[in-house]
């Protein structure tokens, strides 16, 4: 038995919160300390970037593999296409505990798709520091910047109930953080 096949049920941590909060930068701290967590990349129809690990999909690519049933979860956003990929469920099925950038728009979906291994957090940070970071991060036009702020006024009070962590100081904290969560969860 491998070491990720002794534990009892993988668990899928579904990291939210509004654009610019940074999840991707908590997700990719999270890989370095934690080489057994298993850090899942999205499939989205946009150019990759150096701030993210997605993998770029043309239109054509993305609606080619939705039909074929290789995304185990997938979503709109943004004017763009991001999906999950088969391999997250594979990876589960082995007791792993995987991390995503999620969408808070898609919880119920997440939630109906995982019911067992799902487990929302939500990241927050207060809005001006938000707006620097997305503006610091320079992936979106001015234009967009404005409509993801705009979006996460309209989301502010998405997902009651959700743990939050709150990013506005340092990563680091932020990762301890999320560290004491999981752990927390598992002797509990
Ligand atoms: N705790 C932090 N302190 C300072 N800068 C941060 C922090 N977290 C993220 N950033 C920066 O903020 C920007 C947005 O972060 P990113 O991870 O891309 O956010 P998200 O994935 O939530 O949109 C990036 O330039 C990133 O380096
Ligand atoms: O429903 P929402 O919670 O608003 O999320 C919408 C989308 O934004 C994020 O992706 P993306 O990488 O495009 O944006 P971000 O990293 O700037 O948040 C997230 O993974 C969702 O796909």
């Amino acid at each position: 038995m491998g070491a990720l096949a002794e534990a009892t049920a993988g668990r899928l941590v579904y990291v939210m919160g509004p654009s610019g909060v940074g999840k991707d930068s908590l997700l990719d701290a999270a890989r370095r300390r934690h080489p057994e967590w298993l850090v899942a990349h999205r499939y989205i129809t946009r150019p990759s970037s150096a701030s993210e690990d997605s993998v770029s999909l043309s239109c054509a690519e993305f609606a080619w593999r939705r039909q074929a049933g290789l995304f185990c979860l997938d979503w709109q956003a943004h004017g763009l296409d991001y999906a999950l990929g088969l391999e997250v469920r594979a990876w589960l099925e082995r007791g792993a505990t995987v991390l995503v950038n999620g969408s808070r728009r898609a919880l119920p979906l997440a939630e109906a798709r995982f019911p067992r291994q799902l487990r929302p957090v939500m990241v927050t940070a207060r809005p001006e520091v938000l707006r620097e970071r997305l503006q610091q991060r320079g992936r979106e036009s001015r234009e967009q910047i404005a409509a993801r702020l705009e979006r996460h006024r309209q989301l502010e009070r998405a997902c009651p109930g959700v743990h939050r962590l709150d990013n506005s100081g340092a990563l680091e904290t932020t990762l301890v953080a999320l560290e004491a969560w999981l752990a927390e969860e598992c002797v509990s």
